[in-house]
């Protein structure tokens, strides 16, 4: 079966009662911003690719749900991200593309850094696509670290390296009884930062 761009038509497999509300979708995406061009371009590979080679295919976030994230990320200037549930990276991207080089909640001395997001997912086949489509843009590669494995594991292993590392952006779209525990573990080792926003796709 071929799908549209937006991977939300009405015979889409995952369109349980309608609750894509497709008519919604495009609206919604006639009506938002779109994508620098050239992050156009790479998402619409990625897509293709994940349809072609993917039988869940629908985990995808949806068009409209990528621009949210885009704008979301553009709004609040963020500059760490994590993210919890790669898949083929299409949020990745979305996300990254909208990144900030600089936080309002850094010192001066810490923006020194660039922008990073840190994206986590445990099937490196999945991994292995976004990371393929996203090194088509420098700047993309740059900003992007992805973490092959258990999300819990992984960002286990992450705070404990990095100790004192906070995120401005948390997204989480992975197991769904994993969700309690992602949320546990960031705010009990202060992950957050001041202004951070955590936002959870509930599938
Ligand atoms: C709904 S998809 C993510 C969609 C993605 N954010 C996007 O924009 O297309 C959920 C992903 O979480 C991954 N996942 C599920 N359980 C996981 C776990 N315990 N650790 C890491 N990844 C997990 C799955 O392999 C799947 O790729």
């Amino acid at each position: 079966m071929r799908l549209n761009y937006s991977n939300a038509t009405e015979d889409f497999p995952g369109n349980i009662d309608n609750r894509l509300r497709t008519k919604e979708e495009e609206y919604s995406n006639d009506h938002s911003t779109p994508f620098p061009l050239e992050v156009a371009d790479v998402l619409k590979e990625l897509i293709d690719e994940t349809i072609h080679d993917f039988e869940k295919h629908y985990f995808m976030t949806t068009e409209t749900q990528r621009k949210l994230l885009f704008q979301l990320v553009k709004l609040f200037r963020c500059s760490r991200i994590l993210e919890i549930g790669t898949f083929t990276g299409a949020a990745t991207i979305a996300m990254a593309a909208a990144m900030s080089s600089s936080s309002p909640s850094l010192s001066s001395e810490e923006n020194g850094e660039n922008g990073k997001l840190i994206t986590l997912e445990m099937d490196p086949k999945a991994a292995g696509l976004a990371q393929k489509h996203a090194k088509k843009l420098k700047y993309l590669d740059d900003r992007i670290d992805f973490v092959v494995g258990p999300a819990m594991e992984s960002l286990v292993r992450i705070t404990k390296e990095q100790p004192n590392k906070q995120y401005d952006f948390v997204f989480i779209d992975a197991n769904k009884d994993g969700y309690a525990s992602y949320f546990d573990f960031i705010m009990d080792h202060n992950l957050l930062s001041d202004n951070g926003v955590i936002i959870a796709d509930n599938g």
